[in-house]
């Protein structure tokens, strides 16, 4: 694994009086996937807006620390040189422009990001390589594709800005199971062509099958974190965010907690 690509250091974020993120710290190395687990509310979506600068839009503020891209601060970008200087944010409810035809929509994705057409022709290529039904369907309005095709072209739109970061908030969420498993290897063949991928998942099973590190949100502090197969195999992990009721399992997994010396636990 190669160095840092994101760094979110001792992170809070505000809306109004709500404060949704506390002192949240947070490392996405380069090439890696890492996922955040947490119940509704945790405040995940907003550590995802507070990156790519998006959180003005919701009412929201950073009130304190600090977030990098391979060294370079991004804290006082707009939105739009964040994507530039390489992270994208694919939001949660897929959000694509339904009365856009779906060759607009990837369009519009490109706008802003850094090189020419030809960075363009080699984005759009590895889009339609993934998904192959955004060539099939590139007239179509966006609106008329299903929910996992719209998921399709809401992450095929971010990789059109050719981002070394792609930032996913829920990409299972409403989808069929196989569906979201078809989403899911699409994210691991993203990653293993070179994108480091920050995903935000209710799906802990699916989540953290796809990552390498997962860290634990929960009433917007982190309370635990480490390999994403030391946090699946957690007592706590495996109880509260993979429906683990077995007693005896349960107790296996304690178990291998303690032989997971790794995990890094937040007390209060
Ligand atoms: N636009 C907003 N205005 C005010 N409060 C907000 C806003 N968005 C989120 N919050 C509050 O901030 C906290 C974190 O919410 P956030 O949406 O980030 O959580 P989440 O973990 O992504 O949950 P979900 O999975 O339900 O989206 C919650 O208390 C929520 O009510």
């Amino acid at each position: 694994m190669g160095g840092s690509a994101l760094l979110v250091r001792d992170l809070s974020v505000g809306y109004g009086p709500v404060r949704a993120l506390r002192h949240v710290s947070l490392e996405v190395p380069e090439q890696a996937v890492v996922t955040v687990l947490g119940a509704n509310g945790a405040g995940k979506s907003t550590l995802l807006r507070a990156i790519s600068r998006t959180l003005s839009f919701h009412g929201g503020a950073v009130t304190g620390g600090t977030i990098g891209l391979g060294g370079r601060p991004l804290d006082r970008l707009p939105p739009d040189r964040v994507v530039a200087a390489g992270v994208c944010q694919v939001p949660e409810g897929r959000r694509v422009f339904a009365r856009m035809t779906v060759a607009d929509n990837l369009r519009a994705g490109a706008l802003g990001a850094p090189g020419g057409r030809e960075a363009r022709a080699r984005a759009l290529r590895r889009v339609h390589d993934l998904f192959p039904v955004l060539a099939e369907r590139a007239q179509q309005r966006a609106g008329l594709l299903s929910g996992g095709e719209q998921q399709m072209l809401a992450v095929g739109r971010a990789l059109m800005a050719a981002p070394k970061v792609l930032l996913l908030d829920e990409p299972s969420l409403g989808l069929a199971p196989l569906v979201a498993d078809r989403i899911a290897a699409t994210v691991r063949e993203i990653n293993e062509q070179g994108t480091s991928v920050l995903l935000v998942e209710q799906n802990a099973a699916l989540a953290l099958r796809l990552a390498s590190h997962a860290y634990v949100l929960e009433v917007g502090e982190v309370t635990l974190s480490g390999p994403a197969d030391e946090l699946a195999a957690s007592d706590e992990v495996r109880r509260r965010y993979l429906g683990v009721v077995d007693e005896d399992a349960a107790a296996d997994a304690s178990q291998a907690r303690t032989t997971h010396p790794t995990l890094t636990r937040w007390e209060a």
